[in-house]
């Protein structure tokens, strides 16, 4: 089997238990986002893959080899994986090219440096210092130092969270285009959902030690496994329902579930921001709010909504996003398109 396969690992700092059940699978060339509050255990998560930690239990397997069950361990040296620290951790008094040609043969070196320096886009600063360098050109020096061997995986921690928002952006899609063009699988551990969701072909939802839910981002998004992965991955709308034969009942009105269902019964519906329609008017399945509070945001406005009388247990607020921006007063609220069950039947 190609690609990367975790199974029921736990891993442990002395007595304290830090991963307690991770399962992740990676696809030979897909770009993976294992994403979590902070000390959930995602470094933790890729020093057992790098082999800078031991298993305590379960099978982590690479192309087919594997690299630890808990009892034996394949050393990190003999694993051929990639590893860029969130500091990037360049030898500071050696050039660009030092950097990146840094343990590759002697022969081989000149050629696939400036091959390397091309395809993290560094042309002509081969010779500089890493202190003279800004922050994401320091990041692209490292990923190309850890591109340099070719290695089977490329495990990338947190490796934009020191730069500017406009500057994360920008490298983050550089980085994933790199990394495509490489034909690399690559594993990249993040905090931030908006980072999981625009990088990768699927993400893990860690939390406390455990693998919540594993999907694509799309899906992730949409169809959350519970109301705390609803939440992690952006604003969410929680609306009681009921639900049968394929649809929701809800204040709104009946709507259309993303996936079919058997059960029936009450539950909890996600209805995502962009969900939300706003009218000045009363119109069919429109819910009576107020707008509490409308704050532009750039790309859309993100409205905050308080229901007219918060008829059937519906939470106190409402968030939409529009694009046009709306006064605090009176609205009319409509939800549209297909919603999912993240608790029920
Ligand atoms: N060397 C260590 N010795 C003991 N405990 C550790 C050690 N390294 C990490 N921990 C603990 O393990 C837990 C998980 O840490 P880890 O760094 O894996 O989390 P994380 O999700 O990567 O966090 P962050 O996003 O803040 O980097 C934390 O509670 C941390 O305090």
């Amino acid at each position: 089997m190609s690609g990367l396969s975790i199974k029921g690992l736990r891993a442990a700092h002395g007595r304290n238990e830090i991963l307690t059940g991770v399962d992740l699978t990676v696809e030979d060339g897909a770009l993976a986002c294992v994403l979590g509050p902070s000390g959930c255990g995602k470094s933790t998560l890729l020093r057992v893959i790098a082999g800078f930690h031991p298993a305590a239990e379960g099978e982590v397997t690479l192309g087919g080899r594997l690299l630890d069950d808990g009892r034996r361990r394949l050393p990190a040296e003999h694993r051929r994986i990639g590893y860029v620290p969130q500091d990037g951790a360049l030898f500071p008094h050696l050039t660009v090219a030092g950097n990146i040609g840094f343990g590759l043969p002697r022969g081989r070196r000149r050629e696939r440096v400036a091959e390397l320096l091309a395809l993290v886009g560094l042309d002509g600063l081969a010779k500089r210092h890493p202190h003279e360098l800004s922050g994401g050109q320091q990041q692209r020096v490292a990923l190309a130092r850890a591109l340099a061997t070719e290695p089977e995986l490329l495990l990338l921690d947190e490796p934009f969270a020191a730069l500017d928002a406009a500057l994360r952006t920008d490298l983050r899609a550089e980085v994933a285009a790199t990394l495509r063009r490489a034909g690399a699988t690559a594993i990249l551990v993040t905090h931030d959902q908006e980072e999981a969701l625009s990088f990768a072909d699927t993400i893990a939802v860690l939390h406390a030690g455990r693998t919540a839910q594993q999907a694509a981002p799309q899906h992730l998004y949409r169809e959350p496994a519970d109301t705390a992965i609803a939440r992690f991955l952006g604003e969410a709308n929680l609306i009681p329902a009921t639900v049968a034969d394929g649809k929701a009942e809800t204040v709104f009105g009946t709507l259309p579930l993303t996936t079919a269902r058997n059960g029936k019964g009450d539950g909890v519906v996600l209805l995502r921001p962009r969900q939300l329609r706003l009218h000045a008017t009363p119109a069919p399945g429109a819910v009576r709010a107020r707008v509490q509070t409308c704050r532009f945001r750039g790309h859309d406005h993100r409205v905050e909504l308080l229901p007219a009388d918060s008829p059937n247990g519906l939470p106190a607020t409402l968030i939409a996003y529009t694009d046009a921006p709306w006064p605090t007063g009176e609205v009319y609220v409509e939800a549209r398109g297909a919603v999912h069950v993240v608790e029920g039947p």
